[in-house]
């Protein structure tokens, strides 16, 4: 029986890789952060109804702020809406720590405020429970 909810969130953090940096400034494409929703979405889908589920649409995403290697990532994924098979999320990505090259190689800092990077909102389809 499925246990998807309004509300139902799931929540990975993940350290950012140099060998992600792809642009200029160590900045990471877009890409990256999808590739993160789609995990914690898997996540959800697991939760919630047993299943990996597959992800069938993007209506929105914004790329609010850049991410950059090193970066020290924070992914949440919360059911808004349960049809009958598909879930939709809504996705939020923030930077939580974030390196410090000014004062060191490998100075890195916890930032006052987690600093949103990243917004979208997706479905996710289901099997029939
Ligand atoms: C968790 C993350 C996983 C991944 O990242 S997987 C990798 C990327 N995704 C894929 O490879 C998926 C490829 N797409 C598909 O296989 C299919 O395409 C779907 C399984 C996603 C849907 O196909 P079908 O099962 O035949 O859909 P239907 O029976 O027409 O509809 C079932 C429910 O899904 C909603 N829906 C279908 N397509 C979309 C869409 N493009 N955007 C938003 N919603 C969609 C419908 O409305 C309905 O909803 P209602 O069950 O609540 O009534």
């Amino acid at each position: 029986m499925s246990k998807a909810e309004v509300g139902l969130s799931v929540t990975h953090r993940r350290y950012v890789p140099y060998s992600h940096a792809h642009y200029a400034g160590h900045l990471v494409d877009g890409a990256y952060v999808l590739g993160l929703f789609g995990d914690v979405a898997t996540e959800v889908c697991i939760v919630a109804d047993g299943d990996e589920g597959l992800f069938a649409s993007y209506s929105d995403v914004q790329f609010l702020q850049p991410l950059r290697a090193g970066d020290m990532v924070e992914v949440t994924a919360t059911i808004t809406r349960v049809g009958t098979r598909s879930r939709e999320l809504g996705f939020a990505a923030h930077v939580v720590c974030r390196g410090r090259p000014d004062r060191s190689e490998s100075a890195a800092e916890v930032l006052a405020e987690p600093l949103l990077i990243t917004r979208a909102t997706g479905t996710v389809v289901v099997p029939v429970a």
